[in-house]
């Protein structure tokens, strides 16, 4: 068929003159009822007007989209959006259609679907592809540049690209051949290269600079860069073993509370008693299944798994941390064809005459003003939607049978589950079918509710990235919502399996690390340290509703004397490594067991050699000294010895400035903010379930001591356990060798 003959939109080499912001804001009106653009929308059109690549770099449901959603509608061109999921590409499409515009998605599969060809003929204003296929499809791109003409290329999600983000994705990295083959001086046609525009959330500093280098932006691309900080998000961090039905039982009986025993008006629905669990026990056991024929019917479908899935939850934690369990468990990241369509098409309905100016679809700027943020936090916290993020495609079945069992309109989500079941889940959820989603990180991106109120981590996140990516899907639409991160801080979080190269795994541990010195802190303002981790300034000292903010920070003590212990202990290892004669049996050496490790002892060893030199601190365990290794780490006093990056410093060695520390007047004070491991150490006969609980405890002098006494005569005999050098023979009985056997058999 010839382009001629088609229904096409109709060429408007739109003079775009200097009134193009009133044809913008008569544009958003009529199509989208909004009023105006944000002044960062404004800036990210400015730079593609100059024809200049761009890179928008705008906070979770700030309104990216727009930025190059505006160029079609104003040239009448094609926008070409590269996008890395079908579900985000569809809702994108849907949306756009209500709002009069034309638009297609291009997953990876078909390919010469009759979609593909339309799109190829200018038919759609946008056009959605995933990057496997826009690779595919340059030829046909360049003859619609030419008869049509694109607008722009816009990547979406473009942290993909980079290496150094949290979710890598190859193809994202072949993207460059954008600016090969649609630059004038590969396409005559064109009086300028077609502009690129990249656009993220959640992009270090570090992943910036990747992305234009490996997008192969031009040296004068326009970065727009608004504040990542979200004024209406309360960030909590809990303590929470996360593993068995007795940490359900704790962590869900307000959230089930909130959906079962309060109706919409607070009236009481039901009263429903929890069941005492055994922390070993099976889920199912305890559950209260009288509310099990209330259980959405879209969870039902799962029967099959979910039967499957009782069996294996009574299994041993032996076999749960098996290598098949390892690596079919976890949903590293979402295909691009993650719903069972390969791709879709939406014509524009007319948009309404008037829209609503108070419906729900409005957001605005984000307050930045002390009082407006005072407003927020004022208001309650509105029933609306949760989404719990686990680790664990197991987990998400789990915990939705768990809730379930009470009455909430659960459904798991997570990569292994039917594609149909999955584009279910994600209809019934955006409809307000469905309270809560449990999802593993298949569930993320482009989640564009408006009144999600609660987003539940439940259990570690891989990155600070991944964390705030998953945390935005909350309270888009400006109102108060709540992102709680459940995790065990008694225990430093782990990689999950992936295939990573020797850098990737690092930067992974280096990730990993900085999300679990997030959830240690307990004296900085949690908006503060999120945003600052992306390079921002945060310009306010706090966002007065997170927990920190609103508990206060625990009491600062004076750990001079334990600094100094630990860094005597560490810095005289080092003295000994350094010397020639090697004698440091005063020091480490004393018998056989030891000498294992005198190669690079550990912390471990540094605290024992503590307690067997100190009678004061017989009774204070290793995290307790963990936490203040991490204190003098962030001080710059030591740093890990080890060549490998360790989530937490294992293998310590003094710095220079950590010598000076140790001369330093035994006078001077070295007041810190004990972090919640230390905090923790201290009240663990005593279940704390905040931080200032926990600092209350610390702070006086008599309750530590208690604490410290009880703990000892509660202490279980320790097992005696049989450890294995470092250096000895990887032996095949371990997850960890077992797995990298595994993984190097499938790479040769
Ligand atoms: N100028 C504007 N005025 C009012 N509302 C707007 C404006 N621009 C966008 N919005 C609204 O903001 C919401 C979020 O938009 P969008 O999905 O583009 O966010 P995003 O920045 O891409 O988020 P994410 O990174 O989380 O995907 C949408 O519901 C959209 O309608």
């Amino acid at each position: 068929m010839e382009v001629e003959s088609l229904p096409v939109l109709s060429k408007q080499e739109a003079q775009i003159g200097s009134d193009w912001e009133v044809k913008v804001n008569s544009l958003l009106q009529k199509q989208f009822g909004y009023s105006s653009l944000k002044k960062f929308q404004k800036e990210a059109l400015v730079a593609w007007l100059d024809h200049q690549d761009c890179l928008v770099l705008a906070a979770t449901g700030s309104g990216k989209s727009l930025c190059f959603q505006i160029p079609a509608l104003l040239t009448g061109k094609v926008v070409v959006v590269i996008s890395p999921l079908i579900s985000l590409m569809h809702d994108q499409c849907s949306k756009l259609s209500k709002h009069g515009v034309s638009a297609c998605f291009l997953g990876s599969g078909q390919p010469d679907s009759s979609v593909e060809q339309k799109a190829m003929r200018g038919m759609y204003n946008i056009i959605y592809v995933c990057p496997e296929t826009v690779l595919r499809l340059i030829k046909p791109l360049q003859r619609l540049a030419e008869n049509r003409g694109i607008a722009l290329f816009a990547i979406d999600e473009v942290h993909c690209v980079s290496k150094w983000g949290h979710d890598f994705r190859p193809d994202y990295r072949r993207l460059s051949v954008l600016r090969e083959n649609f630059s004038a001086n590969c396409l005559k046609f064109l009086k300028s290269d077609i502009p690129l525009m990249a656009l993220t959330a959640t992009a270090t500093i570090q992943v910036q600079k990747d992305i234009l280098k490996s997008l192969c932006m031009s040296k004068e691309t326009k970065i727009v860069v608004t504040s990542l900080f979200r004024p209406n998000l309360r960030f909590l961090v809990k303590h929470s073993r996360t593993s068995s039905p007795a940490s359900y039982q704790k962590d869900f009986c307000q959230l089930i509370d909130t959906y079962v025993r309060k109706g919409k008006n607070g009236e009481m629905k039901k009263t429903i008693i929890l069941p005492e669990l055994d922390d070993q026990s099976d889920s199912s056991s305890g559950c209260d299944t009288s509310g099990a024929d209330r259980i959405s019917p879209i969870y039902n479908l799962e029967d099959g798994d979910i039967d499957a899935d009782n069996d294996e939850i009574t299994s041993t934690r032996e076999k749960e941390m098996s290598v098949e369990y390892l690596e079919n468990d976890v949903d590293i990241f979402q295909s691009v064809d993650d719903w069972d369509v390969a791709c879709g098409e939406f014509y524009g309905h007319s948009p309404p005459e008037e829209w609503d100016i108070c419906g729900s679809s409005r957001i605005t700027d984000p307050p930045d003003k002390l009082e407006e943020r005072g407003r927020i936090m004022k208001e309650p916290l509105e029933q609306g939607p949760t989404i719990i993020y686990v680790p664990t495609r197991k987990e998400t079945l789990r915990i939705a049978k768990y809730l379930c069992g009470f009455g909430v309109k659960a459904a798991a989500y997570n990569a292994a589950l039917p594609k149909s079941h999955l584009r279910r889940v994600h209809n019934e959820f955006h409809e307000n079918k469905l309270e809560v989603v449990i999802a593993t990180i298949a569930f993320g991106m482009g989640i564009d509710k408006l009144n999600v109120r609660r987003i539940i981590h439940y259990g570690w996140p891989q990155s600070v990235e991944a964390y705030y990516q998953e945390a935005g899907r909350a309270g888009r639409d400006g109102k108060l919502a709540e992102c709680t991160l459940y995790a065990n801080l008694l225990k430093a979080p782990t990689l999950l399996p992936n295939r990573r190269s020797e850098d990737q795994t690092k930067q992974a541990y280096k990730m990993l690390s900085d999300c679990f010195r997030y959830g240690m802190n307990t004296s900085c303002c949690r908006a503060k340290m999120l945003v600052e981790y992306f390079g921002e300034d945060f310009g306010h000292d706090k966002c007065l509703m997170c927990d920190v903010c609103v508990n206060g920070p625990p009491v600062m003590r004076n750990l001079k004397e334990e600094a100094n212990i630990l860094m005597q202990v560490i810095a005289s290892y080092s003295v000994w490594k350094n010397s020639a004669d090697g004698s440091y049996d005063d020091v480490m050496c004393s018998d056989i067991r030891r000498q294992k490790f005198m190669e690079k002892p550990n912390l471990r060893m540094f605290v024992s050699k503590i307690r067997e030199q100190s009678q004061k601190f017989l009774a204070t365990d290793l995290l307790w000294w963990r936490g203040l290794a991490r204190i003098l780490e962030n001080k710059g006093y030591i740093r890990e010895g080890d060549e490998k990056i360790h989530v937490q410093i294992k293998f310590p060695e003094p710095t220079e400035l950590g010598l000076e520390f140790l001369q330093s007047d035994n006078e001077q004070t070295f007041y810190v903010y004990p972090e919640s491991d230390m905090l923790l150490s201290a009240s663990e006969c005593k279940s704390y379930s905040s931080f200032s609980e926990w600092g209350k405890g610390w702070a006086d002098p008599e309750t530590r001591r208690q604490r410290l006494e009880s703990r000892q005569s509660h202490k279980k005999p320790r097992k005696s356990r049989r450890r294995k050098s470092r250096k000895s023979n990887p032996e095949p009985g371990t997850v960890r060798n077992r797995l990298a056997a595994k993984l190097s058999k499938k790479k040769s």
